[in-house]
């Protein structure tokens, strides 16, 4: 006889604190880690440069914190990244208690192999949970970053929360003018303030992401269909305001909601197809859907050509219209293609099942 299978334990949720250089990632992280709400958590740090320092920036009296081999980016990390996380595992099975992991990026980083790593190890998949990117953004430097480092539109991009650090080094007009910015860039993201790293934590976790097994799941907070829909009504009068968004002209964020449920045949294969070709632009794919015979509400995740596993969340929270709702974060991908390939696969989808069902 075969043996019942062992439950899956339940997946621990990691936070990537990402932002330029100097943004005021550790001040926030040592701040956060005074929080009742954030004991046993675990710190992995990713740092650029041939000494790392930050561990020891980061007052931690436990063993808990981790250094990831200094190098940047891609494949030294990631390596590191998924050691790291699969020895954190062993010592969660151990009964070491570890609440919640929290990975602060070098302000270098581009974030998408950070995320990708969280979705492609086999291990690190069925033992953590990606519960989402706060990415700050330093009020008298950020508008100049921002202009001159690819990396920093990247990080504000995919950002689940942005937080403006140094407000009270820059001037008011200063704030408003990089508010602006980073809401037209992503208008999605909870815009939030923190001088010195002062910040309350439920500000910054739980973004909703995937957690199944929370009885509301935040999916008005997380992805907030309405300021998409005002950024789209806005974006002519963004353009003539702030002009400083040129720069990140190759970098576009665009909500696609549906009315129907949708087919996940066609909009899994139509997802393969995009991923396949067009893997590096497709900075973050993230949604809620409404499928077709499914009465859960599906979260899909994406970076680049990687996928999550759609994990079906408790339910629908009340007084949700059940709308399906996809975020795309693209570079150099014109929101037109996207939306009429997307809706040609679910039309195709959609019609195949009716010709089975009359066949059936
Ligand atoms: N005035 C002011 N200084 C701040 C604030 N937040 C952080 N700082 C300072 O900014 C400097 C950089 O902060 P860190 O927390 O080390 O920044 P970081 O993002 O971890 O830096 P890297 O690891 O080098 O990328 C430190 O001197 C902080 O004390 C703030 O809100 N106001």
């Amino acid at each position: 006889m075969t043996p019942p299978p062992t439950p899956r334990p339940e997946p621990v949720p990691v936070t990537v604190l990402t932002g330029f250089l100097g943004a005021g990632k550790t001040t926030l992280l040592n701040r956060l880690l005074k929080h009742p709400a954030l004991r046993d958590t675990a710190v992995l740090i990713n740092e650029f440069g041939e000494i790392g320092l930050d561990h020891l920036l980061v007052e931690r009296l436990d063993g808990d914190t981790v250094l990831l081999n200094a190098g940047c980016l891609c494949c030294t990390v990631r390596g590191d990244l998924v050691k790291a996380l699969r020895d954190l595992a062993v010592r969660i099975e151990q009964g070491h208690a570890i609440r919640r992991v929290v990975v602060e990026t070098t302000g270098l980083a581009d974030p998408a192999p950070i995320l990708q790593t969280l979705m492609s190890d086999p291990l690190v998949l069925y033992r953590y949970r990606l519960d989402g990117v706060v990415t700050l953004v330093d009020a008298a430097t950020g508008m100049a970053t921002l202009d001159s480092q690819g990396e920093a539109v990247k990080q504000a991009a995919v950002a689940d929360r942005l937080v403006i650090t140094k407000s009270d080094l820059a001037t008011p007009e200063q704030v408003s003018a990089l508010w602006a910015r980073l809401r037209a860039l992503n208008p999605g993201a909870p815009l939030l303030n923190a001088l010195h790293g002062e910040i309350e934590p439920e500000a910054l976790l739980d973004c909703g992401l995937y957690d199944a097994t929370r009885k509301h799941p935040d999916v008005t907070r997380w992805l907030d269909a309405e300021a998409w829909h005002a950024h789209d009504h806005d974006h002519g009068h963004d353009h003539h305001h702030h002009d400083a968004n040129r720069h990140d002209a190759r970098i576009h964020s665009f909500c696609l909601t549906f009315d129907e449920p949708l087919p996940w045949d066609g909009l899994a294969t139509w997802l393969e197809v995009l991923t396949m070709t067009r893997g590096e632009s497709v900075l973050r794919i993230k949604g809620i859907l409404n499928l077709a015979g499914e009465a859960r509400p599906v979260a899909i995740h994406g970076v680049q050509h990687l996928f999550h596993p759609p994990v079906k969340l408790e339910r629908w929270p009340d007084g949700d219209d059940r709308r399906s709702r996809l975020v795309f974060i693209l570079r150099d991908l014109d929101r037109a293609t996207v939306e009429k390939g997307l809706r040609a696969f679910a039309e195709s989808a959609r019609q195949q099942a009716e010709i089975a069902a009359g066949q059936g």
